[in-house]
């Protein structure tokens, strides 16, 4: 189940890749306007994703959509001739080796923004990397090319361009980007490893027509996509706890014309419990409470209110049935030990020591008290709604806490 929710992620991106695919099972048949079209739309969605790239600070935008670039002007340009000529031999072989490297990096490093030290260091090695091509190639000509054939030259085979070297050192990348794309999780991820499959995979049938260009604009409209899904979530999560913000949930309420029961969740004694393990911790509570409440059922979705309270929605069902799911979670968190680090002591002690149970960690037990109103004649706007929650979760305070109270 969770291995399967891992992979979800993928399926957008897997999807347009598999557009491209059949596009160009159909490439053949392209001719006149159309061939024109799909020749400069890669350049247009370049466009559109630096801009974005810019107004949003995303480097990973940013290098995805210029090494796709680069990769798409110099198959236009060198790829287009007999790999007989050493010239086109030598960019065919950076180009299977030296883009899927550096869209790898682009992948590893993370998103900081356009202009953090991290985005700077991978700026010079792009722009180094191809200034020593150029150099090389300008002084070396012949010999680098032969020397590079030695390894990678590249062979027809079965009407693919092949070089077994550099195919198996690009699938190498390749299980890298998935990899990196498997522990980094969500759907950036898996955009920025599809970028890379659709920057390498042309490269490998290129005599198919278009298919440079289809898979450009297939590897740009990932980017792009996720590049926007990227600024989504920072206008609408919450960073801390991957959740959606209050935002989110007002958005969706203005939306809810159906009948539907809201329920707002507080942590219990959490003033005292920053007070006496501090704030850091605090944020690690709350994120793995986050988590719990994540877990609820019956079609709930959560929300982080603000600081420690959440927004609890039942899209269709009364305040009674969503009462039982609330129930459910508030027992999830209250027979959960919370193991905390204290940080100050995180990095030293043995690794046993750093363990659970060591000397750098505690077991906490944290309760929650919920109130839970629903969408009735006479209280129909969602600040109404919100309000009798919260009044319900004021009686659950009162009543000791670790409750659900309905009002
Ligand atoms: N660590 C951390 N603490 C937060 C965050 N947001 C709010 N808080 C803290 O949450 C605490 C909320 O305290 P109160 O609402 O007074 O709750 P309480 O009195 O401790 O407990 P109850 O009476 O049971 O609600 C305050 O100390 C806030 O500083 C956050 O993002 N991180």
């Amino acid at each position: 189940m969770l291995q399967r929710q891992r992979f979800t992620p993928l399926l957008p991106s897997g999807f347009i890749l598999l557009l491209a695919g059949l596009a160009c099972a159909f490439s053949a048949r392209i001719s006149g306007d159309w061939a024109m079209a799909i020749s400069w739309l890669p350049y247009a969605l370049a466009a559109v994703g630096l801009w974005l790239a810019i107004q949003f600070s995303k480097r990973q935008l940013l290098l995805s959509v210029v090494l796709t670039l680069a990769g798409y002007l110099l198959v236009q340009s060198f790829l287009q001739r007999p790999i007989s000529e050493p010239l086109v031999r030598y960019v065919y072989t950076l180009l299977i080796l030296a883009l899927p490297l550096a869209l790898l990096l682009n992948q590893l490093a993370m998103e900081r923004g356009l202009s953090h030290p991290n985005a700077m260091t991978l700026y010079s090695l792009v722009v180094l990397g191809f200034l020593v091509a150029v150099v090389s190639y300008l002084m070396q000509g012949q010999a680098l090319v032969a020397s590079l054939d030695a390894y990678f030259a590249p062979r027809g085979y079965d009407g693919m361009v092949i070089s077994t070297n550099g195919l198996v050192l690009s699938l190498l990348l390749l299980l890298a980007s998935f990899i990196t794309f498997f522990f980094q999780k969500g759907i950036i991820a898996a955009g920025l490893f599809c970028v890379v499959l659709a920057n390498l995979l042309p490269l490998y049938f290129l005599d198919v027509p278009f298919i440079s260009s289809i898979f450009a604009i297939a590897a740009l409209v990932i980017a792009l996509l996720t590049g926007i899904k990227d600024s989504h979530d920072l206008a609408y999560r919450d960073a801390l706890t991957g959740l959606n913000g209050r935002r989110k949930l007002f958005e969706r309420l203005a939306g809810m014309s159906r009948h539907y029961s809201l329920a707002m969740l507080d942590i219990d004694h959490f003033k005292s419990f920053n007070d006496t393990y501090g704030h850091d911790v605090g944020d690690d509570v709350l994120a793995m409470v986050a988590s719990k409440i994540a877990q609820v059922k019956g079609g709930g979705e959560v929300f982080r209110y603000g600081g420690e309270e959440f927004t609890l929605i039942f899209p269709g069902m009364g305040a009674s049935d969503a009462q039982t799911h609330l129930n459910d979670v508030r027992e999830l968190i209250a027979t959960t030990p919370f193991v905390i680090r204290d940080k100050t002591k995180r990095k030293q002690g043995t690794a046993e020591q750093r363990g659970k149970g060591g000397k750098g960690t505690k077991t906490v037990q944290i309760t929650v008290s919920i109130g839970v109103s629903e969408k009735d004649k006479g209280q129909e706007l969602p600040e109404q709604i919100i309000k009798a929650a919260d009044k319900a979760l004021y009686k659950a305070k009162k009543q000791g806490r670790n409750c659900v109270v309905a009002g």
